[in-house]
């Protein structure tokens, strides 16, 4: 079988060997967008093809992360699934039946008084046990109660037994979601607090974006895609995934170089109050590979950046833009701190970038002069980036006074929609946005999205916002691409250099350990 899989060279529980990803960028979809894939099938009788296959995938994964975690083959696995009274329970209910085939003992817990006939009819047929509790011998827990058509709320099924999934990670059975974990909305990855957390998540026809975004992509685990024939039937979206290896298609210097022909990035960064965030901006930048970073920024600031970094050059804040005439690609922003007179320097370099469509990434403190030119030209211009974090975003919403923008970036709300949020944000600021969190959206203002999955947590620690800012600036330098091309790369590397200094996710590493593992 054919399968996709997806990012998953880092796991928590450290109980899987590193898996190899395949592609570099996967096209994401949403609930409504497979189901209308699905209809034509549907409506020319292949409804039990697509399930058959469904669970055919299904089973396929279950039995090979069984074994990689148990190191075991599949004869006398304990399986049990929670099973819904839908399609997506059907496919748990088949799956179930191809495993008992292969010698599992499998049973299933019915969360309502109905449930998939035929499915169960199968289940039965190859010896499976309907049963109304959770053995707590179970190795392999399947969820399978709700997928695409979750509706509302969801409220987690009252099963005697449960509980194991509370037991520590040696003992907890492997979490598999049938589709995605129930409860998680296909379409913006919004997830109530009953969702059951999966170790990994094996979905039919296309990646969701439920999957990936918000919430839903801390709770999906592992990914796989089982091809079900939809193919042919997917419409083009404008939404794709990245990989986390380091990205291929970044240019390396030329024989023919010279340091302006490889880009000059001029950094507007750092403060009395946060020095470190211009070390962090200008190292990560050096480390990336760029013909010469400039740094404006107070004297006390350049020079702690220059003892460390010797060859980046330093120019005051009070720079005129001539400063940055042989600039290519520009940073603002980070460490930059709330002093007026450094952000009205700020503003001035911001003003420059406007007028002249320099690529600039505006970050961090950077993001406060949004509001002016919200005021002077009713936004921003292609040629700027913008990173917030969600905190930061929220700030933009207020700026733009938005209510439905804010309350897409509740991640506590069901109506949290990181994705939609990032497109709104470019389209209503006319620049590209890149969202931060544990799931980065990039968006830009004509709508096509990239969502970068890095699963490394560990990134959560101060200053490593400042490195991403510096690997873009310098990526935005060097060479001539659109926002989302090097959007995808810098992520890429970020997470990348990562995975190098913390294969194992322990998350014992600041934000210095990335740039060190930049080079
Ligand atoms: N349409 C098809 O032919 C295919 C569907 N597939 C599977 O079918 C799933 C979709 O099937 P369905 O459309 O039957 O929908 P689901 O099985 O996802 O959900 C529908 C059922 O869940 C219940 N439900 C809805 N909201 C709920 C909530 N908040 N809490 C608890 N229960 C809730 C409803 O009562 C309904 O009976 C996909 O996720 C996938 O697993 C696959 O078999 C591939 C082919
Ligand atoms: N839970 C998480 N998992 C993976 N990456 C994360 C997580 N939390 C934050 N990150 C990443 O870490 C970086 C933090 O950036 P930011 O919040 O701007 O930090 P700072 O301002 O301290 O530099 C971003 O690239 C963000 O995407």
């Amino acid at each position: 079988m054919t399968v996709t899989s997806l990012p998953g060279w880092w796991w928590p529980k450290g109980r899987y060997s590193r898996h190899q990803e395949v592609a570099m960028l996967v096209n994401v979809y949403t609930g409504d967008q497979i189901r209308a894939a699905e209809k034509p099938l549907l409506d020319t009788g292949y409804g039990p093809a697509l399930m058959g296959r469904a669970a055919y995938g299904l089973a396929h994964h279950i039995a090979h992360h069984h074994s990689s975690a148990r190191g075991r083959g599949l004869y006398g696995a304990r399986i049990t699934a929670l099973i819904g009274p839908g399609n997506n329970g059907g496919d748990g209910l088949y799956a179930l039946a191809h495993l008992a085939r292969r010698g599992a003992a499998v049973a299933a817990v019915l969360t309502r008084d109905r449930a998939h006939p035929e499915g169960l009819q199968a289940f039965r047929a190859a010896g499976g046990r309907v049963v109304d509790h959770i053995p707590p011998s179970t190795e392999v827990l399947v969820d399978a109660v709700v997928g695409t058509g979750f509706r509302g709320d969801f409220v987690r099924p009252q099963v005697p037994g449960l509980e194991i999934l509370n037991d520590d990670a040696a003992l907890r059975p492997l979490v598999v979601a049938c589709d995605l974990p129930s409860g998680v909305n296909a379409d913006t990855g919004a997830a109530g607090e009953g969702v059951i957390a999966a170790d990994l998540s094996v979905t039919f026809g296309g990646m969701k974006q439920g999957l990936i975004a918000g919430r839903g992509g801390t709770l999906s685990g592992m990914l796989h895609t089982v091809p079900i024939g939809l193919e042919r039937h997917l419409p083009k979206t404008p939404v794709r995934l990245t990989s986390v290896q380091e990205p291929t298609n970044v240019s390396s210097p030329l024989p023919t170089d010279h340091k302006y022909s490889r880009g000059v990035l001029h950094l507007v960064a750092g403060s009395s109050a946060f020095p470190g965030a211009a070390l962090l901006t200008a190292g990560a930048a050096v480390s990336t590979g760029v013909g010469m970073v400039v740094l404006q920024a107070p004297e006390a600031v350049r020079s702690r950046v220059i003892s460390a970094y010797p060859e980046v050059v330093g120019v005051p804040p009070s720079s005129t833009p001539a400063a940055m005439d042989r600039s290519d690609g520009v940073v603002i922003g980070p460490g930059l701190g709330d002093q007026p007179q450094l952000l009205s320097e700020a503003e001035a370099v911001l003003e420059h970038v406007l007028e002249s469509g320099t690529a600039c990434v505006l970050d961090a403190s950077g993001l406060g002069l949004i509001r002016d030119q919200l005021r002077r030209r009713g936004g921003l211009s292609t040629n700027v980036l913008i990173t917030p974090h969600v905190g930061e975003a929220r700030r933009i919403a207020v700026m733009l006074r938005d209510r439905v923008l804010a309350s897409m970036l509740d991640s506590g709300s069901a109506k949290a929609d990181p994705v939609e949020a990032a497109r709104r944000v470019a389209g209503s600021l006319d620049c590209s946005v890149l969202l931060k969190g544990s799931t980065t959206v990039v968006a830009s203002p004509q709508g096509e999205v990239l969502l970068h999955r890095a699963q490394a947590p560990g990134l959560a620690t101060a200053g490593t916002g400042d490195v991403l800012s510096g690997i873009l600036g310098a990526l935005c330098a060097t060479q001539e691409q659109d926002w989302l091309t090097v959007a995808a790369q810098g992520v890429s590397m970020h997470t990348a250099a990562v995975q190098r200094i913390d294969p194992e996710g322990r998350g014992r590493f600041g934000a210095s350990a990335v740039v060190r593992a930049m080079g």
